[in-house]
């Protein structure tokens, strides 16, 4: 069984003064995809990078019944969080093969998906240095790597930003195969469309507080969004 269940509660980030995030909860059950959608600003970088340990903040996090908000990142990771960070973190010097093997390398157990199964258009490029790849391919090499860490759950920050149309479908694809394979799937986005085809369960961020909880399906979604996105 890939996934295990997410459940933050009160999480708060705050940088010098500025409250990024405040009393945040949520959680996300195995097989099932939540978005956290918002305005630039409204917090939803700052709730991932709580949530990974790469920013310090306030609350309970818990993976099932393991608590990871005392955990250093790493540990955090290791304990089956995978994180996709904002901007395609691959080793550029190094080649799509040996980015999956480090990756492999820090995991704590054999992932139960193979990443290049589940993104076989990385396959004829195992070769490759990453640096060498398009913006696009390093994003779900990206994904892969992250697949690779044998997560249970797997926070993905923006994964549609700057890709063409057809990727952006694909990466729909990608992240349907995701949750279709049991990871739990939280997941920051810009565009409305990606929570609505995935069928996710939708939080939206204003200032760094809850607006809205829906689902993706709901066709009020896009008025709420334009509210939010106003205020
Ligand atoms: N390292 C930082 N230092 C100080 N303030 C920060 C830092 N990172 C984010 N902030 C502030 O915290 C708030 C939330 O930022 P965050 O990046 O989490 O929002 P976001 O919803 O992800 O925005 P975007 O869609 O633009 O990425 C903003 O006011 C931002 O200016």
């Amino acid at each position: 069984m890939n996934g295990g269940r997410l459940k933050v509660d009160a999480l708060s980030v705050r940088y010098g003064g500025v409250t990024a995030v405040e009393d945040l909860s949520l959680t996300v059950e195995p097989g099932t995809c939540l978005a956290l959608l918002g305005a630039n600003g409204a917090g939803k970088t700052s709730t991932l990078r709580g949530i990974g340990g790469l920013e310090s903040a306030a609350g309970g996090v818990w993976l099932d019944d393991l608590r990871l908000d005392n955990l250093p990142a790493s540990r955090r990771a290791r304990a089956g969080l995978g994180h996709v960070l904002e901007g395609r973190h691959v080793f550029k010097s190094l080649s799509v093969a040996e980015n999956l093997r480090v990756a492999a390398a820090r995991a704590a157990r054999r992932p139960e998906l193979d990443p290049l199964d589940l993104l076989p258009e990385l396959r004829p490029m195992e070769r490759r240095l990453a640096g060498g790849l398009s913006g696009g391919q390093q994003q779900m090499l990206a994904i892969a790597r992250a697949v690779a860490g044998a997560p249970r759950v797997i926070m993905l920050d923006e994964p549609t930003n700057g890709l063409s149309p057809k990727l952006v479908g694909r990466t729909i694809e990608i992240l349907a195969g995701l949750r279709d394979a049991g990871f739990a799937v939280l997941l920051v986005e810009q565009r409305v469309e990606v929570a609505q085809k995935l069928e996710a369960d939708v939080v939206v961020l204003r200032h760094g507080h809850v607006a809205h909880r829906v689902r993706g399906t709901d066709p009020d979604l896009p008025d709420l969004l334009q509210a939010a996105y106003l205020s």
